[in-house]
């Protein structure tokens, strides 16, 4: 259940004169999410998502809040923020800053299919495309200085030859720079449970708050751990060629973002092993957050590990 804080139905009639959306018809709290606190809200006029945040602060939500803008201006699909009277996107309620966005059509797929992926892929690229006019900048918070600095907190906690499989990636990902790689904003965490599907098309990305700038492929590498994944940590060839060819259906992949490929995957896969290890050993107190199961991260990176021919999903 994530209703965090709760708004009743007589406060949000009056919080929303500041809006041009109409009159409350109906407010419902969404029980998916575990971070943020988000209704699904009826007007006069349509359907809404309002989130209250619960962790991050009202000065930390521009850059995602007009990234949002800026993509769906773009024709990106993903949800829209709506300004308030006052011109402002970001707003206030029940003591939390609030953000209200268009409600998307769709649901979280389970198991996508390879005509999913395609579209994925495409839609990903297409991102990254329109991306490239944003005046935004942010660096990647969860990149190798941090997942560094973050692993070497959890050597302690794990069985030895985890810790050692850890700390040789995290050396491995060390010599290697990606400069030379065309970068631009990347959503930077598209699990499926972030993407809304209506059969084989995109309903609407959601979620930006690990958007940044950094390196293009790396959002393609994350999105394939989580969308082309088997149980055992394998990557399913359909479904990965399918993702990849939709990305470049859109956007060709050069040369050197192909020879870096195989490393992307993996410093994909142990960003997510390091921070899902980190909110299993390291449960803040009092933050709203579900412990994921570390495990799944580490078996994606050991079956990169042991591939050599990750560029095959490439070729198609
Ligand atoms: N714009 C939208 N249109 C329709 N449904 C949405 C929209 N935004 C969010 N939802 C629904 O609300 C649910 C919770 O949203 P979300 O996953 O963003 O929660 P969160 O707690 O803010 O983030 P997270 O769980 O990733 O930490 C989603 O699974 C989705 O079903
Ligand atoms: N998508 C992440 C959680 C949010 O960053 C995970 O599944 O570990």
């Amino acid at each position: 259940m994530s209703v965090f804080t709760t708004v009743t139905p007589a406060e949000l009639a009056v919080w929303l004169k500041g809006y041009s959306i109409g009159e409350l018809v109906e407010l419902k709290g969404i029980a998916a999410g575990i971070t943020n606190t988000n209704y699904a809200l009826t007007t006069t006029q349509g359907k809404y998502v309002l989130t209250l945040f619960e962790t991050l602060q009202a000065h930390e939500l521009p850059y995602y809040v007009n990234l949002m803008a800026h993509l769906a201006h773009h024709g990106i699909a993903c949800a829209a923020p709506i300004a308030n009277l006052r011109d402002a996107y970001i707003d206030r309620l029940a003591g939390k800053p609030t953000v209200l966005v268009s409600w998307l059509q769709g649901e979280p797929v389970e198991s996508p299919n390879p005509a999913q992926c395609r579209a994925m892929g495409a839609m990903l690229a297409r991102l990254h495309g329109a991306g490239a006019s944003y005046a935004g900048h942010m660096a990647n918070p969860r990149g190798p200085a941090w997942w560094s600095a973050t692993a070497a907190e959890l050597y302690a906690f794990m069985p030895e030859a985890d810790g050692r499989q850890l700390r040789a990636e995290v050396a491995q990902q060390a010599r290697h720079r990606f400069t030379q790689l065309p970068s631009g904003v990347v959503h930077a965490d598209l699990f499926r449970d972030n993407v809304l599907m209506q059969g084989e098309r995109i309903g609407g990305f959601i979620d930006f708050y690990y958007a940044c700038n950094d390196v293009l492929i790396y959002d393609l590498a994350v999105t394939l751990n989580d969308w082309c994944a088997r149980d055992d940590g394998e990557i399913d060839d359909e479904r990965a060629a399918a993702l990849c060819a939709g990305y470049q259906s859109v956007r060709a992949l050069n040369a050197a973002e192909r020879q870096a490929w195989s490393l992307m995957l993996r410093a994909a896969a142990l960003r997510f092993w390091v921070s899902r290890l980190w909110d299993w050993h390291k449960p803040q107190a009092g933050e709203l957050t579900w412990r994921k199961d570390p495990a799944v991260f580490q078996r994606i990176l050991t079956c990169h590990q042991a591939r050599t021919e990750a560029a095959g999903w490439l070729t198609g």
